[in-house]
């Protein structure tokens, strides 16, 4: 039997995705061991590798083949802007895409200044204000921490991700218009999709049935 190989992306999204694939007698024990440095699992009884690699290279990772299927943030998705099929919505890791700053950057927002946008996701940010909103921005790439670009003066507003709301209100900053909303979503390799397709069409169907509410 061929193995089917899963790319997850570890962080915040690994362990109810581990959990899910678990509840559809998925399982690889080795993997749950939080000590271990080993990157690659095998479960040979049912055919299937995994490994968890950094969010940002899942799609890498599917799209050309390394893995057949990731599980992986919308957000990551959209910013690859990679070619693969997104096939079902996990329902987890749920959060939104935003545009965020001080509330005093709501007038610069909107009245047409050239204003500048921080955000760990530059693609996600441009297509919004270039083909969406038909605003041009500067746009800087910043790898994390983005809230304190508007607080430091390196931009007037950020584009990030909110899911409680905490970390801008700590900062004194707040939502000033919503991008599109996120979840962890699978995704799968085109050719493995055609490939593999009895298989790989029986796992979402299970699946499918254990996407909490
Ligand atoms: N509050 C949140 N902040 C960030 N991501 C969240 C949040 N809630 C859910 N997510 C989802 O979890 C994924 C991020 O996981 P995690 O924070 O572990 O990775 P990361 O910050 O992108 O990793 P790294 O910075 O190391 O590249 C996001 O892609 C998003 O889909
Ligand atoms: O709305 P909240 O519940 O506060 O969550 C959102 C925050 O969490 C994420 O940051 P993360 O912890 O991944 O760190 P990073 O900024 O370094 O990416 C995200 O970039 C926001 O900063």
């Amino acid at each position: 039997m061929k193995y089917i190989t899963f790319a997850l992306a570890k962080g915040r999204l690994a362990k109810q995705t581990l959990a899910l694939l678990e509840q559809i007698g998925i399982t690889c024990e080795e993997m749950k061991d939080e000590k271990t440095r080993k990157l690659i699992f095998v479960n040979k009884e049912l055919g299937f590798k995994f490994f968890l690699s950094k969010a940002s290279d899942v799609p890498t990772y599917v799209e050309l083949g390394a893995a057949d299927i990731g599980v992986v943030g919308k957000d990551t998705i959209l910013e690859a802007g990679r070619k693969l099929y997104e096939v079902l919505d996990l329902n987890c890791g749920k959060c939104r895409m935003c545009v965020a700053g001080p509330a005093s950057a709501k007038e610069q927002l909107n009245n047409g200044s050239l204003i500048r946008v921080a955000s760990k996701y530059p693609s996600i940010a441009k297509d919004y204000f270039y083909n969406k909103k038909h605003q041009t921005v500067e746009i800087i790439k910043l790898n994390g921490s983005v809230e304190l670009a508007p607080i430091v003066g390196l931009s007037e507003v950020i584009v990030d991700i909110v899911e409680t709301g905490s970390t801008l209100r700590e900062n004194g900053l707040e939502v000033l218009e919503e991008i599109c909303p996120l979840s962890a979503r699978v995704v799968v390799n085109e050719v493995s999709m055609k490939m593999q397709h009895e298989r790989i069409t029986k796992l979402l169907k299970d699946l499918k049935k254990v996407i909490p509410e």
